[in-house]
């Protein structure tokens, strides 16, 4: 593919409030121009409202002003991203990998188009620009009626992604864009996100090819005026890892990601500064919105590594792997959140205590009204940890309840249980999920939003959530609280079993805190420190039920 001329850059323009942000972002030389006039208004527009006090207030009576849909609703803000970039037909770049990521990772996007490409995974056929004034006529489409939702924008940022060299090596740039770049856009940006071609190209033509070479491009680049610089080193000639390079101006930071073997690359840089503004849109700081952005495209890559789309050199990768997934959970055939309402965790300590053996427990736990098991043997040796995970796992099976086994994936896998739950310094959940395939329950602890977020991009089904009280079982376990547990609640993509300390006296309390990702409580010794396990399971039964007949 030789130089596309006008198909020179995509940029994006984010400006957002706490929880609303706007994105955009041109592609195209010509579009400079307007981009400029519509960006400067954009400002204008923002900073009106940015001034708080009455402007704040007008903009507010014009949302009371928006005519009535005919239906009583509650206001919910949608961390929003507008992009403006072209179109790719083949749907691996540009708009259509920007819809795809913001959609993966819960952001509104919506879009400008600025060239109608025809293009698949062997190359460009073609490219149709669409008249600058349309640009500016699609920008203000957009931001004149969905700015009204943006009631307290805080500052606009802007992501810019140097589209010059496709990491196939495509020139996509005329020469003559670097100056617009080096005078205009890398001085308006908060984060510029070259690959090492670009980088190089922007530098006048340095060669880079070490990771001590990223390191200075990050700094040379960032002091022509970007808040951020992420140098990425996908291309880098024997690097094991994919590495990257963050810059913020004081700090370096080397962020290393696993090199996916695939051909499926296409559009792995437009994603990339996707995911960033989509962070940022809900709310992120820079390096941690990297930081996801970095991992969803690894994850993203491994998922499509062996899927076949086009016959070309470079394909498009699943930028929704999730939703396979998620159907087969809508027909039944997998994890149903419902199953973690009341979730027995075995303890073998406390079954020899009470001379119980454990299927007889597990049996005992179902029978009181358990709706998922995990076993959880922390001093078996493995042959016997098999073999009674193959007997509990039958018994489950008779009653049709899930039965997941702790820690070991190895023993997950040799039963073919239905799933494992696994913990902050056990096997990493991208890795369990790859060993046991889509099909299997994956459960992860998670004490923070950030490793909730985390669980979500590896591929969990379900976080456990705690220790909510404090407990013996578990020694030297933070305990979160009711609180930790609300917050990760709320930040939860994934629905939340709550565990540690729990039983009849405070299941109750947890469960009212009342947040929807939270489906019920994960049990030890409430159940298992206890001469009848099937009474005392099905006492914690009938709290949990009250609760959830009992209305507000
Ligand atoms: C449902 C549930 N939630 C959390 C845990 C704790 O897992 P982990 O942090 O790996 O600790 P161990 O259980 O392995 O000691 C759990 N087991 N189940
Ligand atoms: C296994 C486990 N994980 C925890 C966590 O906080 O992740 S607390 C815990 C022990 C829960 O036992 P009990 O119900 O007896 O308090
Ligand atoms: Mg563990």
């Amino acid at each position: 593919m030789g130089c596309l001329g006008t198909i020179s850059y995509t940029f994006f323009l984010l400006s957002y409030s706490s929880r609303n942000p706007i994105r955009s972002g041109p592609e195209g030389f010509q579009f400079s121009r307007a981009l400029k006039s519509s960006s400067r208004s954009m400002y204008r527009g923002l900073s009106l409202r940015t001034s708080m006090g009455e402007e704040t207030a007008a903009s507010m009576a014009r949302q009371d002003e928006r005519p009535s849909r005919g239906i009583e609703c509650s206001v919910r803000k949608v961390p929003h991203v507008l992009t403006v970039a072209g179109s790719d037909s083949g749907a691996g770049a540009g708009i259509q990998a920007d819809l795809k990521a913001c959609g993966a990772l819960g952001v509104y996007c919506s879009t400008v188009i600025t060239a109608v490409t025809a293009q698949n995974t062997v190359g460009v056929q073609g490219v149709h620009h669409v008249p600058e004034e349309f640009v500016g006529e699609q920008l203000k489409s957009v931001l004149s009626d969905m700015h009204v939702d943006v009631v307290k924008p805080l500052k606009a940022a802007l992501v810019v992604d140097p589209v010059m060299v496709s990491t196939s090596g495509d020139v996509l740039a005329a020469p003559s864009i670097l100056s617009v770049f080096r005078e205009e856009l890398l001085p308006m940006a908060d984060i510029v996100t070259p690959n090492l071609k670009e980088a190089s190209a922007l530098l006048g033509g340095v060669q880079l090819e070490t990771v001590s070479d990223m390191y200075s491009a990050a700094k040379s680049i960032q002091s022509l005026g970007p808040r951020n610089v992420l140098v990425k080193g996908g291309d880098l000639p024997a690097s094991k890892d994919a590495v990257d390079i963050f810059f913020d101006g004081e700090h370096f930071h080397e962020l290393r990601a696993s090199r996916i073997k695939t051909c499926n690359t296409h559009g792995t840089g437009c994603t990339l500064a996707s995911c960033i503004a989509a962070e940022l849109a809900k709310g992120s700081s820079m390096l941690p919105a990297v930081k996801v952005a970095k991992r969803f495209v690894e994850v993203a890559l491994d998922y499509s590594k062996d899927i076949i789309i086009g016959n070309g050199f470079q394909g498009p990768f699943d930028h929704l792997f999730k939703l396979s997934r998620v159907c087969n959970s809508c027909k039944g055939q997998r994890f149903k959140p419902s199953d973690l309402f009341l979730y027995a965790v075995t303890d073998s300590g406390m079954n020899k205590k009470w001379g119980h053996s454990i299927t007889d427990v597990v049996k005992a736990a179902i029978e009181g009204g358990a709706t998922i098991v995990q076993l959880r043997e922390k001093v078996a040796e493995t042959r016997d940890f098999f073999k009674t995970a193959e007997e509990c796992l039958e018994m489950c099976r008779s009653y049709g309840v899930p039965l997941l086994i702790n820690d070991r994936v190895d023993v997950a896998l040799a039963i073919d249980a239905d799933g494992v739950h696994i913990g902050q310094s056990d096997m990493p959940a991208r890795v369990a999920r790859i060993l046991l395939g889509p099909e299997k329950i994956i459960g992860v602890s998670c004490k923070t939003p950030e490793q909730a977020e985390q669980a979500w991009l590896d591929g969990a089904d379900y976080i456990g959530c705690g220790g909510v009280f404090p407990t013996t079982t578990k020694e030297n376990n933070l305990t979160i609280g009711l609180e930790g547990l609300k917050t990760v609640c709320l930040a939860s993509k994934l629905p939340v079993v709550a565990i540690g300390g729990i039983g009849v006296g405070n299941a109750h309390s947890v469960m009212k805190i009342g947040i929807p990702s939270l489906k019920g409580v994960a049990v030890v010794s409430a159940l298992f420190d206890r001469e009848c396990v099937t009474t005392a399971t099905k006492m914690l039964h009938s709290v949990l039920m009250d609760v959830v007949s009992t209305p507000n």
